[in-house]
């Protein structure tokens, strides 16, 4: 199937307990990691109520970027969550529920009570993703810095992508040592947050050893590094995903990973540890989020070729999350 998995521990010593960096054992590794993900998922079963397999909630949408929401929001209902909100700017709201009656849709963002707007909704919510185009406009960063402190007084599970990522690059203690944070950066933001956290550029020699560090000086928060391979770290392990893509790098296919990693990082919590095999449960929900997104873009790569779009992504999630994590 194209895919690669290692760890590797701090100072890059192979943790053989979970990996092995040996070919030979390189399969039996991979099958472990698509193993926990199915251990995860969470039964379709009669009993059970609207709402239970997923609440999510995404903050983003602003006058410039309605795509990135909606590709989020609707990707988290595809890969199995019964309920998305979208909390997004006034003019944002009516293009967003344009393009699906799916989403449940709150014009609240560039309200002076947008806090509270949202704080009302959270207890209702397992999950926020936060910041696929939210844009950079002062007044929505500020009411963001209020909504993630409200979700963190909340233990509620947070998956910080796109400009979530520039507000945390201004103000990394937001976020600092916030054990149910994921970090999703492609890589220029990478290096924005590398930059803001240890005032110095980058090394990109190293990118394992760069993730590591990244993450443990934001206290062992989970970071997922998107790229030719995308790299995975709580600050004490490194995973690499390499599940085949494709050459076609479209917008908005990181709004997928952080779409079907909100509901993910969900069903991860909620399995615990056990399900895991000890491994980290964020770590376990972002592999899997890292390997649904690039197959879906080698599926969608098989039809389409260069005319590839997420939206193309998006239509592939059912049967792909299907091949890849249902026993
Ligand atoms: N349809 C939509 O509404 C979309 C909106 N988007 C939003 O657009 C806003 C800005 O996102 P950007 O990703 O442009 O963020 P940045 O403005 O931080 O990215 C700057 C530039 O970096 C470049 N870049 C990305 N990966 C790179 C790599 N590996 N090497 C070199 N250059 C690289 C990109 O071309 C981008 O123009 C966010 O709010 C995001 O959510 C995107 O998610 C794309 C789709
Ligand atoms: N060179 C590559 N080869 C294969 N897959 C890639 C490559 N670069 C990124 N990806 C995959 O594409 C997905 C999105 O990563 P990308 O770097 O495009 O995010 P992004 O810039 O945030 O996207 P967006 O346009 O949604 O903001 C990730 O799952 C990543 O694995
Ligand atoms: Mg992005």
């Amino acid at each position: 199937m194209g895919v690669h998995c290692v760890a590797i521990g701090a100072c890059g010593r192979v943790l053989q307990r979970a990996f092995s960096l040996h070919p030979a054992h390189a399969p039996k590794d991979m099958e472990n990691f698509f193993q926990l993900v199915r251990n995860i998922v969470p039964a379709l079963t009669s009993k059970k109520h609207k709402g239970q397999d997923g609440r999510i909630g995404i903050v983003g949408g602003c006058q410039e970027y309605t795509g990135a929401p909606y590709f989020a929001g609707i990707t988290a209902l595809k890969v199995g969550a019964d309920l998305t909100h979208v909390f997004c700017a006034r003019e944002a709201a009516p293009v967003i529920k344009s393009y699906s009656p799916e989403l449940i849709v709150h014009p609240v963002l560039d309200s002076s009570g947008a806090v509270e707007e949202v704080e009302k909704w959270l207890p209702r919510l397992h999950a926020l993703v936060v910041g696929p185009g939210l844009g950079r406009d002062s007044l929505l960063l500020n009411n963001v810095r209020g909504i993630l402190e409200a979700t963190k007084a909340r233990d509620i599970p947070v998956v910080i992508d796109a400009d979530g990522l520039w507000l945390v690059a201004q103000q990394p203690a937001l976020i600092r040592g916030y054990q149910k944070a994921v970090l999703t950066p492609n890589r220029v933001e990478f290096s924005r947050l590398w930059e803001a956290v240890f005032s110095s550029p980058m090394d990109a020699t190293n990118q394992s050893d760069s993730i590591l560090k990244l993450s443990q000086a934001l206290g062992n928060i989970t970071v997922v590094q998107k790229g030719e391979q995308d790299l995975i770290s709580n600050g004490q392990q490194v995973l690499v995903c390499s599940q085949e893509g494709s050459g076609r790098r479209c917008g908005g296919q990181g709004d997928l990973l952080s779409g079907s990693l909100g509901v993910l990082v969900h069903w991860a919590l909620l399995a615990g540890p056990e399900k895991t095999n000890g491994s980290s449960p964020l770590l376990v929900a972002a592999w899997g989020a890292c390997t649904l997104t690039r197959e879906c873009n080698h599926q969608a790569f098989q039809k389409y070729g260069r005319s590839t779009t997420t939206t193309d992504m998006i239509a592939e999630v059912g049967t792909t999350f299907s091949k890849l994590f249902t026993t």
